[in-house]
């Protein structure tokens, strides 16, 4: 848990975890009501998108070698992961440090059972991308107009252009897309981003084939209160089995937020007995 403060620590510990059904706020009527495993308020499984290799290593000021990156690809890939995000296929001249991306392509060892996409944000990537061997791309688009410009160059607008092209073009291929909401709980730049706006761009995803959206906590600014408000908006127009939260830790509430994001979307899952699995990432 690396720099989690030591009461977060506690209260996400193994034991409580099993034993403390920790609501945030007041539980769906369902929840009082589920018997074991799902008095727990927790799922039995949860998928992890381990997202190190891209978006850990894309922020280091010093760029890592190229085989230390496949070396890393390559033990994660063996922990039991089922999804290891590899790279992105972005402007070098932009993210130098994911410059080398058809090389670790290459290089990395594929093992059975475990699904390795990379970012995509327009189709000069896609192509790119399925030349170095990808067999799933995501999109990752934004809530927020100004994050959207500095992210990709371009409007929210401009960009599902983009993403239906890469879409249309991976549906022919049969290439699965994933995609990303960046700003789901706050913006660098706009400050607060209305759950109204995340379950928009959400369904836009959603809508053009992205078989799971993950709504990205970018910059760590997330509450329980919060997450809770927009996972509420965001499920009223996509199904729960194809959403996943990406936190980030910068202020030490991911765990927290991820752990509110678990109980929201089991108790909404106890309620319609939908068979949905929910996937979490924390960064
Ligand atoms: C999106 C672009 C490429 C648009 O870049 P642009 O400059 O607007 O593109 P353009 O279409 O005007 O083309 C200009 C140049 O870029 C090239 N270009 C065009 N497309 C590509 C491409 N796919 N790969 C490589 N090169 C490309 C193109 O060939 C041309 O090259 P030139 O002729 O000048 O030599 C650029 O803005 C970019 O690379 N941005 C970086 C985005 C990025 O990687 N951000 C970090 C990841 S997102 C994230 O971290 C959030 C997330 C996912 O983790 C979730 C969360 O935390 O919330």
């Amino acid at each position: 848990m690396g720099t989690v403060p030591s009461a977060l620590k506690q209260c996400l510990s193994h034991q409580h975890l099993l034993r403390e059904p920790l609501w945030i706020g007041e539980p769906p009527a369902a929840a009082h009501a589920a018997q074991e495993p799902q008095a727990s308020g927790l799922p039995e499984y949860i998928k992890i998108v381990e997202v190190g290799p891209r978006d850990g290593l894309q922020n280091e000021k010093v760029i890592v070698p190229t085989d230390i990156k496949i070396e890393l690809i390559n033990r994660l890939s063996k922990t039991g992961l089922p999804v290891v995000e590899v790279t992105s296929f972005v402007s070098s001249k932009w993210v130098p440090q994911m410059a080398d991306h058809k090389e670790v392509m290459r290089g990395i060892e594929r093992h059975p059972g475990v699904q390795y996409p990379v970012l995509t944000p327009n189709l000069q990537g896609f192509h790119s991308a399925i030349a170095a061997g990808a067999t799933e791309v995501s999109v990752f688009g934004a809530a927020s107009e100004s994050f959207s410009k500095m992210n990709i160059n371009c409007s929210i607008e401009e960009s599902i252009e983009k993403f239906e092209e890469v879409a249309k073009s991976a549906r022919n291929m049969n290439i699965p897309v994933r995609g990303y909401v960046s700003c789901a709980l706050g913006c660098p730049y706009e400050g607060n981003i209305t759950p109204a706006k995340v379950a928009e761009v959400s369904k836009r995803l959603y809508s053009m084939g992205c078989y799971e959206i993950s709504l990205g906590d970018t910059i760590g600014v997330g509450t329980p209160g919060s997450m809770k408000k927009m996972l509420e908006a965001v499920m009223k127009e996509i199904p729960l089995s194809a959403l996943a939260v990406h936190c980030h830790d910068t202020y030490g509430q991911a765990l927290a937020n991820i752990l509110t994001a678990i109980q929201v979307s089991h108790a909404v899952k106890c309620q319609s007995q939908w068979i949905s699995v929910p996937r979490w990432e924390f960064l």
